[in-house]
């Protein structure tokens, strides 16, 4: 299969986090004959440094021209920590997704039974967690007006969502829900807000198309209880933006790290493949970052165009890569040097050579050994 695929790997870790993905996809490549090629681009701080704009035209103009958009991370500390700053790189990942129309954004949460201990939760609580999390994606808080006072003291930002929204999102949930194991958690607020009122309702509706599918609802405050209870509860989890934003960086913690949480946002007509984490900006050049993410991304978008023997190598790479500890800090007590690179490598290593039982990290200098 021939893919063009459009970089857009951002500000912070995200450039070489991507870098891992991309030399996995070309063993990937290699491997099954077909042909990718990545066209990049710039989007967030950078783009603002290079032309003003944190997504400029020709960027829009490459995702649109392209077969599919593996994105990085955007952000940067010198925005953050200017509240007045007028342009900010976040507000170029808002336009893509708005831009792109891609309103569902689908974040698969699972326990490893390799990262076990890694999590700050009880094993016997997270073992078997598998989650999969729709959040709607170019709705709600984060896309209404924004307004501040004359004097900068009052500031508000308008949530609203219409039924087409809430629907299209609600359909693919649901069909997901239908291949998993038929449960459907609607998130939102609706003792208190009426926009979260408008999800439960047209749910509800939706709901009488998919009657093989177990529907229920919980209130934000009590799901972000219950991810850390019993997240084994969740099968598929249905949500709005900000609560599938939130929730998500909580359920990060089951697996051990938000390093590892991927993610596919889908449109009718695009769709682009990203790391649920942000920026890190304190790990930028480092070699500690997690590339696991971006990895498991480039797997969904291989997904998206049903190469899933493709996909399921990356999986299975993965997870040798995690029973072996080639991991980064954030996940490894054992070997103290593996680098954010060394992670890639020994990924499309294990592409390369999948029968090799000897995969013992011929390409990797492992660092010293601190626990056995
Ligand atoms: N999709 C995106 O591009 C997103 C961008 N951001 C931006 O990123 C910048 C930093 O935001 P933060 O709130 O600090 O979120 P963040 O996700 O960048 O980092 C939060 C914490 O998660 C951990 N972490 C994140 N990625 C990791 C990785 N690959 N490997 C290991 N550990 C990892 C680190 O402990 C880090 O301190 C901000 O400018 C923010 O606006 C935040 C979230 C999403
Ligand atoms: C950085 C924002 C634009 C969005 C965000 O936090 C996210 O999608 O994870």
């Amino acid at each position: 299969m021939k893919l063009n695929i459009a970089v857009l790997a951002g500000d912070g870790i995200g450039p070489e986090v991507t870098a891992q993905s991309i030399k996995v996809l070309k063993a990937i490549a290699l491997e099954f004959d077909h042909s990718f090629s990545f066209n990049y681009a710039p989007v967030g701080a950078i783009a603002i440094d290079e032309t003003g704009n944190p997504l400029p035209e020709a960027t829009l103009e490459q995702c649109k021209n392209s077969h599919a958009i593996l994105f990085g991370a955007i952000g940067d500390p010198k925005y953050d920590n200017d509240p007045s700053a007028k342009v900010r790189p976040e507000q170029g990942l808002l336009a893509l997704r708005k831009s792109l129309g891609l309103y569902a954004n689908i974040r698969p949460v699972k326990a490893y039974d390799t990262l076990l201990s890694k999590s700050p939760l009880k094993k016997d609580i997270i073992k078997g967690t598998d989650i999969s999390i729709y959040r709607e994606l170019t709705g709600g808080i984060y896309f209404g007006k924004k307004e501040i006072s004359a004097d900068g003291d009052t500031a508000s930002d308008l949530c609203e969502y219409s039924r087409v929204e809430i629907e299209r999102v609600a359909h693919l949930a649901f069909k997901a829900a239908q291949s998993r194991r038929k449960k459907l958690t609607l998130i939102d607020k609706a003792n208190v807000l009426e926009t979260s009122r408008l999800w439960r309702k047209v749910v509800k509706e939706v709901a009488t198309s998919y009657k093989d599918i177990e529907l229920d609802f919980l209130f934000v405050d009590n799901a972000a209880m219950q991810m850390i209870l019993n997240p084994k509860q969740f099968d598929v989890i249905l949500t709005e933006n900000m609560f599938g934003d939130i929730i998500s960086d909580e359920a990060s913690v089951i697996g051990g790290s938000i390093g590892l949480l991927a993610s596919a946002s889908v449109g009718d007509k695009y769709a682009m493949f990203e790391p649920i984490h942000g920026s890190y900006p304190q790990a930028t050049n480092k070699g500690i970052a997690n590339p696991i993410a971006s990895i498991l991304s480039a797997a969904m978008l291989l997904d998206h165009f049903d190469l899933n023997d493709e996909a399921d190598l990356i999986r299975t790479a993965v997870d040798k890569s995690l029973a072996l500890h080639i991991t980064t800090p954030d996940l490894n007590t054992k070997y103290d040097n593996i680098t954010t690179s060394k992670v890639g490598d020994f990924i499309a290593d294990f592409i390369s050579n999948p029968k090799d039982s000897n995969h013992n990290f011929s390409n990797i200098h492992l660092g010293q050994s601190t626990i056995i």
